[in-house]
């Protein structure tokens, strides 16, 4: 999406982060160094947590799962061939280092926050409507949930959709060209962090943009295989 004003915006990973909030994530941050292997075995559990599923079609409340049945789950490799999308399980509450070489190494340099919900999100049904409508967006959409759940939901190769549970600790990143949409889930509340290469733009292209450049290259690079250069992001390890 393309909102500005209500979120806290940060132009670089050292520039102060404005009130409402943010500032505890200035301390709470250490390097993401596995020292031992107990340490490894808790990520490694973390790590796993990540759901994906394919969906059923019913009418019902978008919030609700939507599994089929019996349930149809990915692995994050399935995820990522299938359709590119990369996915990291951070500490949720001691993510700032390794968030911040995450950024660093994707140069990602511009972050700001959004609450979703009834009562934090101006405009609500209309942002909720818009966000749920299959879009693609001509950048990544790199997503960090601190708070709440939602779901991403996502077309594979086959175009069936794929839902992706998000919860505290989830980095996840939909690649330009993807036809997507995100919802809440019953509980109504998400906080995440949205990370951009330079001046964001969220612009939602409404499917059909099947004749945009960003989308034929998707396209292509879908039919050829995704390659995953770091092994690291595709089983979810955060070190
Ligand atoms: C969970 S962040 C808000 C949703 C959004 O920005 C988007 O583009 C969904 O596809
Ligand atoms: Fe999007
Ligand atoms: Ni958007």
């Amino acid at each position: 999406m393309c909102e500005s004003s209500p979120y806290q915006k940060v132009q670089n990973s050292s520039t102060k982060i404005p009130k409402t909030g943010q500032e505890h994530l200035k301390n709470s941050m250490t390097l993401g160094k596995i020292e031992d292997k107990s340490d490894l075995r808790v990520r490694q559990t973390a790590a796993t947590m990540v759901r994906a599923w394919y969906m059923n079609d019913t009418n019902e409340d978008q919030r609700l799962e939507h599994q089929l049945s019996p349930p149809k789950f990915l692995s994050l490799d399935d995820l990522f061939t299938t359709s590119g999308i990369l996915y990291w399980k951070l500490d949720p509450k001691n993510y700032e280092s390794k968030l911040e070489e995450i950024k660093k190494e994707r140069g990602y340099n511009y972050m700001d926050v959004i609450q979703i919900s009834p009562d934090k999100l101006h405009n609500y049904e209309e942002k909720i409507k818009i966000f749920f409508a299959e879009h693609l967006h001509a950048d990544e959409e790199i997503r960090f949930v601190t708070e709440g759940s939602g779901y991403f939901d996502a077309r594979d190769k086959a175009d069936k959709w794929v839902r992706i549970e998000v919860t505290p600790g989830d980095l996840i990143i939909l690649p330009a060209g993807i036809y997507h949409r995100f919802t809440l889930d019953s509980k109504n509340y998400i906080r995440v962090i949205r990370l951009f290469v330079g001046e964001p733009v969220w612009t939602p292209h409404t499917r059909p943009a099947d004749n945009m450049e960003v989308r034929t290259k998707y396209v292509e690079q879908q039919k050829a295989g995704f390659v995953n250069h770091n092994s690291q992001m595709k089983t979810g390890l955060v070190n």
